[in-house]
């Protein structure tokens, strides 16, 4: 039996098939997959969605196994088994504004991709705040005066250095997650076992 997995597309996608290399896998087929969204080799299947709809595709049986990002598994809380993190995909995320806003007497307004993990964050610091959902480019909302902080991803810090952001605190660490179909795990065990083996050493499937 041949396992499924969903990953997502873009800078996940690449530095997961760069990992699966590293642990001798063939990826040719993978690398070389033009505009398909499903190619198969001879040891997986593997279907490329946005990081949104890995744990949909997983949830429902589809595909066996997700790659995706921990800040979307926060989000969205899939009921899937969150199997392992992997060594990739490293960010965290952090509550960031312009120096000035720092300090603040009033009610806020937070933009965020992530308005879940952001409602939890402030309900945890029993701060009651506005919440703005953005689909991107989340960094813009202070400097034009749309919030007046924000919840997203930092890397390297680039993008808030760039448009005069600093981080006013950090919320969570972030890496790129394994994930299972809870069914999957089970009844694929003979062939999702050696997978995770040969990808992660030996050990982890429990
Ligand atoms: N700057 C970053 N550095 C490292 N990992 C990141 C960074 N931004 C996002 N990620 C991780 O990569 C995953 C995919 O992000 P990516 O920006 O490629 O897609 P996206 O957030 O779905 O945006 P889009 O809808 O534009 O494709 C995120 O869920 C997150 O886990
Ligand atoms: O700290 P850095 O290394 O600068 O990385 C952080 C940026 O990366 C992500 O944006 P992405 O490129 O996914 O674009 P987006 O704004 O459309 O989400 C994230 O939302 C930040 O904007």
């Amino acid at each position: 039996m041949t396992i499924s997995i969903a990953l997502t597309k873009g800078r996940v996608e690449k530095q997961f098939l760069q990992y699966l290399q590293s642990r001798g896998f063939d990826v040719g087929p993978l690398i070389e997959k033009g505009r398909k969204l499903l190619v198969e080799t001879d040891e997986f299947t593997c279907i490329f969605v946005k990081g949104w709809d890995v744990a949909t595709y997983v949830e429902y049986g589809i595909c066996d196994l997700g790659i995706v990002g921990e800040d979307i598994l926060a989000e969205t809380r899939p009921d899937v088994f969150d199997l392992m993190p992997l060594p990739f995909g490293k960010c965290r995320f952090a509550l960031a504004g312009k120096p000035e806003s720092i300090r603040h007497n009033r009610k806020r307004r937070i933009a965020t991709k992530y308005p879940n993990v952001t409602q939890r964050f402030f309900r945890e610091k029993g701060e009651s705040v506005d919440i703005v959902k953005l689909e991107g480019s989340v960094e813009l909302a202070p400097i034009v005066g749309l919030a007046d902080a924000i919840v997203d991803i930092v890397e390297t810090g680039t993008t808030l250095k760039e448009n005069g952001l600093v981080v006013i605190e950090e919320i969570q660490l972030i890496t790129a997650r394994l994930i299972a179909n809870r069914s999957a795990l089970k009844i694929k065990k003979q062939s999702i076992q050696p997978f995770i083996e040969k990808l992660h050493g030996e050990g982890v499937y429990k």
